[in-house]
């Protein structure tokens, strides 16, 4: 589809044929690939990458740190490890060359001339040293693909639990049909691609409404340090009774969805809807933002508050008006990891830390979108202050 759509270009060769870029059949049979990985997720990962951030904030020591930066470094070293199996290391050594691989490539996608003026990926001399870069990505990629295999052949080798294996085993199924090298790599880089952006956006707009909701901060802490008695972090089962942070995270989605536009689908049927026919074969692209921020759909939509997904039937408010991970058939795979994720780092922060903005933040009046970033909405960056509580 990509290549279809974009022939030549650098999102076809790094991204290929993958679960999100395709339809029908090809889709079908990756998405039953990769289902299973998402539903026994390495949490370890995630708890591990956790106190690494706790480390940092230990060493800032009240001082204001930029966290929109810092939860990009968190998410990556996230997914590289819960993926692929692969520490990034963002968090510890930001300039590091795999870091420094993996922002490169993206930072050429995300190129708004090559967006904007795609003949620009027939010109070869422009793209030669785009082209190399994400060779030297795939390079790594494919290594770490071919050792998971072969560690994986062998009995005697621990694993890991990460998405790689799983679908890896997932492969061994005679239902599935298997994949190639290639194809994992795509599948991978692609999940790096839905899952990044996406939960570091999360993660700062949430930590920013904490900052600037001291009543919500203290509500959700209180619930934290219930639910979990002297635990750091939430096991699966007491990530069920944190119910107010969860109404947070909703909130702080429909306030702030990280993807405003939901993918366009196209109508196999005329469809009636409010007296007008979508006729079939439409290309129908919902506006997410538009949609939680509608008035009609939500009271006080501007307004900041969890309590509005308090009864768990409205929870995702009325049918299709909260739609932060989409919906369908298609919905995101990984609304679960993003959310065990965003729990896991926010009752470890919450117990230790009073979250404010600094007193001359450029957020005090209202969060500050940054217009320029594509891809994901995102925030401008944050200062936050963590001042270590007493207790
Ligand atoms: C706050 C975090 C996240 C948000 C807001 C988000 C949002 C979305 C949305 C709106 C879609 C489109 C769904 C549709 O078309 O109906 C999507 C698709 C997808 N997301 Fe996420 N996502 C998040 C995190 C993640 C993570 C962590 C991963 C993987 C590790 C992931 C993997 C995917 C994949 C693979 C798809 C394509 C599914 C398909 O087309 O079958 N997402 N996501």
């Amino acid at each position: 589809m990509l290549d279809e759509h974009f022939p030549n270009s650098l999102i076809a060769r790094y991204y290929g044929v993958n679960v999100v870029h395709s339809n029908g059949d090809v889709w079908r049979r990756l998405r039953r690939i990769c289902n299973p990985a998402f539903k026994s997720l390495p949490i370890h990962f995630f708890i591990e990458t956790g106190f690494k951030l706790m480390d940092i904030l230990e060493k800032i020591d009240n001082k204001p740190i930029e966290v929109r930066n810092l939860m990009h470094r968190f998410a990556l070293d996230v997914l590289g490890k819960a993926a692929f199996g692969f520490d990034f290391d963002n968090l510890g050594k930001p300039n590091n060359v795999y870091v420094t691989a993996y922002n490169k490539v993206q930072e050429d996608i995300r190129n708004p001339y090559f967006i904007y003026f795609p003949i620009l990926n027939c010109i070869p001399f422009l793209n030669k040293q785009r082209f190399k870069r994400v060779e030297e990505l795939d390079n790594i990629l494919d290594e770490i693909v071919e050792k998971k295999r072969e560690a994986l052949a062998n009995e005697n080798t621990p694993k890991r639990g990460d998405l790689l294996e799983l679908m890896l085993k997932a492969c061994e199924d005679p239902e599935n049909q298997k994949l190639t090298n290639v194809e994992f790599r795509h599948n991978l880089g692609v999940f790096m691609l839905a899952g990044h952006d996406t939960t570091a956006n999360s993660l700062a707009t949430v930590l920013y409404l904490l900052a600037a909701h001291k009543d919500v901060q203290r509500k959700a802490r209180e619930e934290i340090l219930r639910v979990l008695g002297d635990n750091l972090t939430p096991s699966m089962e007491q990530q069920k009774s944190l119910k107010y942070l969860d109404m947070i995270l909703y909130e702080n989605l429909r306030l702030y969805p990280p993807i405003a536009i939901l993918p366009a689908r196209v109508t196999t049927k005329d469809i009636e809807c409010r007296g007008h026919v979508i006729p079939a074969g439409a290309c129908i692209q919902l506006f997410i933002y538009g949609i939680h921020h509608s008035p009609e759909l939500w009271k006080n939509p501007e307004e900041f508050l969890p309590e509005r997904f308090e009864n768990e039937q409205h929870e995702q408010g009325e049918f299709g008006s909260w739609l932060g991970f989409g919906g369908g058939s298609r919905m995101c795979l990984g609304h679960n990891f993003s959310f065990i994720e965003q729990r896991i780092v926010l009752c470890l922060l919450l117990r230790k830390y009073e979250i404010s903005l600094t007193p001359n933040s450029i957020h005090k009046n209202g969060l500050k979108i940054d217009v320029a970033y594509s891809g994901t909405m995102s925030p401008l960056p944050i200062e936050l202050i963590f001042k270590r509580r007493s207790e």
